[in-house]
């Protein structure tokens, strides 16, 4: 469905941008609001193709700072400038609860941005199809829930299709699993055409999926900026397996297994509900998962079951200024003992 959505809108989008020297540049934005200095000198560059993550506690100034760059807000000093082109979808305030339908409301906001009835048709079709709103496009908008309103908001900002610039405020706040794997999957491939994404959000699947640069704001100042690369060093995402093996055959007794590059760590446990079989726990980086399952069958064993562990990125420390990786170097050296004592407790077989 995702590869039908990106055929669809290119096919309105022929001419994607070329990304040299594009993009949007800050410097030095301040805004006062009331008797608060919302934002102080925040320096900022997005270059076409790019996705730029805010965090910060609430308050920080995140939906102030897109406000801004949607022009909703003028600063009071400093300097927006702009050199990219497409059209931009933005999703920065909450939808207002109008007496209209999803799909009523949707079709107005494609056809008053120009979009032509044929192209946009199929660009509602497509997205209420990506992000499940099933019933809800022909429901009012007073009665929907706060994650399908979210949904329906959503999509109203994907309208232009990809190319320009994005501005999303939470866009994974309240929605359901598949339509954030939904969402973030359409944003990467949509990266990838130029489009340009600025995004207020804590979930770790889009800042370790989608991210260039992460800004953290405290009290409207910039407190730390993270490049790709660190975020990258927060780990790769790891998985859990479990397999089993008849008590007796010892899976590390081939040391080759165990010093697999991509295995972190391995535990043998008694089987509680099979007291003939050992039940051995594995962590293993993601992209080295296929090769330890087939390790795990090629020596006799049996695989009980293959979980996506929770992220590496410890949001609470990337708030408070830590560096992403922080955590993850802790990780590895708790398996590190993990994997010797394991091997320990397997009677010193892994030679
Ligand atoms: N119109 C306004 N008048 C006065 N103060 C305002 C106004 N709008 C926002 N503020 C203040 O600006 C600060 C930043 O608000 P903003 O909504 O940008 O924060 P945020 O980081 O998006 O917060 P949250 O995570 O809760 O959405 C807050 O202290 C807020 O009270």
């Amino acid at each position: 469905m995702i590869r039908s959505i990106r055929g669809l809108f290119k096919k309105a989008n022929q001419d994607v941008p070329d990304s040299s020297g594009r993009g949007m540049l800050l410097q030095q934005v301040s805004k006062r609001l009331g008797n608060a200095q919302v934002l102080d000198e925040i320096n900022l560059e997005v270059k076409q193709g790019e996705c730029a993550v805010l965090v910060g506690r609430n308050g920080s100034g995140k939906s102030t700072l897109l406000r801004m760059l949607a022009g909703i807000l003028l600063p009071d000093t400093g300097s927006i400038q702009r050199t990219m082109k497409g059209s931009d979808g933005y999703a920065v305030d909450g939808l207002p609860r109008l007496p209209f339908t999803s799909g009523e409301y949707l079709w107005d906001m494609g056809r008053i941005r120009g979009i032509s009835p044929e192209v946009l048709r199929g660009r509602i079709r497509e997205l209420s199809e990506l992000l499940y709103l099933d019933t809800a496009i022909d429901q009012k908008l007073p009665l929907l829930s706060k994650g399908t309103l979210q949904k329906v908001n959503l999509i109203q900002a994907l309208l232009p299709g990809p190319g320009g610039l994005l501005l999303l405020d939470e866009p994974l706040s309240g929605l359901d699993i598949p339509a954030q794997e939904g969402i973030v999957s359409l944003l990467g491939q949509w990266k990838d055409e130029g489009t340009s994404i600025v995004t207020a959000c804590h979930e770790p699947l889009l800042i370790e999926r989608l991210a260039d640069q992460v800004i953290v704001l405290k009290k409207g100042s910039v407190l730390r900026y993270w490049s790709r690369e660190d975020i990258l060093q927060a780990g790769e995402p790891v998985v859990r397996i479990q397999s089993l093996t008849k008590a007796g055959e010892d899976l590390v007794n081939d040391l080759s297994i165990v010093q697999q590059p991509g295995v972190l760590s391995l535990v043998r446990n008694t089987n509680s509900e099979k007291s003939n079989s050992w039940l051995w726990d594995w962590k293993v980086v993601q992209q080295s998962t296929d090769d330890v399952l087939r390790m795990i069958l090629a020596s006799g064993g049996s695989v009980v079951s293959v979980q996506q562990e929770e992220s590496q990125l410890h949001m609470e420390s990337l708030l408070e200024g830590q560096h992403p990786a922080v955590h993850a170097s802790r990780r590895g050296v708790t398996e590190s003992v993990d994997l010797s004592s394991s091997m320990d407790d397997a009677g010193g077989e892994a030679k």
